[in-house]
């Protein structure tokens, strides 16, 4: 299914996508049909359908809500809006936690200092994931970013207006229509991505642009949110305590890590934020 409209899901299939209809016990069961999901359905007529079963998925993201993708772009621009390292530390352990890879895009580099940049790719960069800088309207950093999606399922998550319709159009022009300048057709000044969205772009490689978000909730048990910082791995197992939420503990051999340097201490803080959130968010579920 490769988009979903006020009801309605065009299901691609051979070259041809169909509008369907999902079939009423869905709604009854709770399923929800995701962009990305593989479905059975029923022909009806030319170019309409009914989707009757939503096949297993083997990813599942809540936000933007898409099933398959093996791999998330975290798009942020580093001015306009400004960088904002405590949402992608967020959005980085929500797609950790559906199981993607994560690639770090710093957008709109063209309009920022390099120290500037430098400064926001760091903390990323230290912590393992793949860092790649763009400014899409000079072509800049597109053909990287081309080849770490290459033959892969990518969903863009990132703020509004960070630049992912720009992002995609750089690496597929054809698509542009879709994907950039809807506003200019209907007369809006400014275009938004207001559904999610799968594109072929060919040789098995698929991209799905998704609207901004400003706000991200987890999802996840507090003690679990440790395991989605991976710069923490390698200091993790000589902590003192078994289980160490490298947070109040004596002996936390990360806290350590942190005090050296080894560890990135605005990560840190982030991770310290957002633990305190999940621990209130259990605390007051009962
Ligand atoms: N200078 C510069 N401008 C950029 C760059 N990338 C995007 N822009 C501009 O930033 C604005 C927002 O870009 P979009 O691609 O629409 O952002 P988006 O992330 O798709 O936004 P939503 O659809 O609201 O989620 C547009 O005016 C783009 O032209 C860049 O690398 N450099
Ligand atoms: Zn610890």
């Amino acid at each position: 299914m490769i988009r979903s409209l006020a009801g309605f899901f065009d299901v691609a299939d051979a070259g041809v996508t169909r509008r369907c209809r999902a079939r009423g016990v869905f709604r009854k069961r709770g399923v929800r049909v995701l962009v990305g999901d593989r479905v059975r359905y029923q022909p009806v007529g030319a170019s309409e359908g009914v989707i009757t079963e939503v096949l297993p998925r083997r990813t599942e993201l809540v936000r933007p809500p898409v099933a398959n993708v093996d791999h998330a772009l975290l798009v942020f621009s580093v001015v306009t809006p400004n960088f904002q390292p405590r949402l992608l530390d967020r959005a980085l352990v929500a797609v950790s936690v559906a199981g993607l890879s994560a690639t770090v895009v710093l957008t709109k580099c063209d309009l920022a200092d390099p120290e500037a940049v430098d400064c926001a790719a760091a903390p990323y960069t230290a912590a393992g994931y793949p860092v790649l800088r763009t400014a899409a309207p000079l072509r800049q950093g597109v053909e990287a970013v081309r080849a770490a999606i290459t033959g892969r399922v990518t969903v863009f998550v990132g703020p509004s207006g960070a630049g992912k319709s720009s992002l995609g159009n750089a690496l597929a022009p054809g698509l542009g229509l879709k994907m950039g300048d809807v506003s200019d057709k209907i007369g809006r000044g400014r275009h938004t991505t207001r559904h999610v969205e799968l594109f072929d772009l060919g040789g098995n490689t698929y991209v799905v642009d998704a609207p901004g978000f400003s706000q991200l909730e987890l999802d996840l048990p507090a003690r679990d949110l440790r395991l989605h910082f991976p710069e923490f791995a390698p200091w993790a197992a000589s902590c003192a305590y078994r289980g160490c939420e490298h947070a109040e503990e004596a002996d936390c051999a990360v806290r350590a890590a942190v005090r050296r340097g080894d560890v990135n201490a605005e990560r840190y803080q982030s991770y310290l934020e957002l633990l305190r959130d999940l621990r209130e968010k259990e605390a007051t579920r009962f």
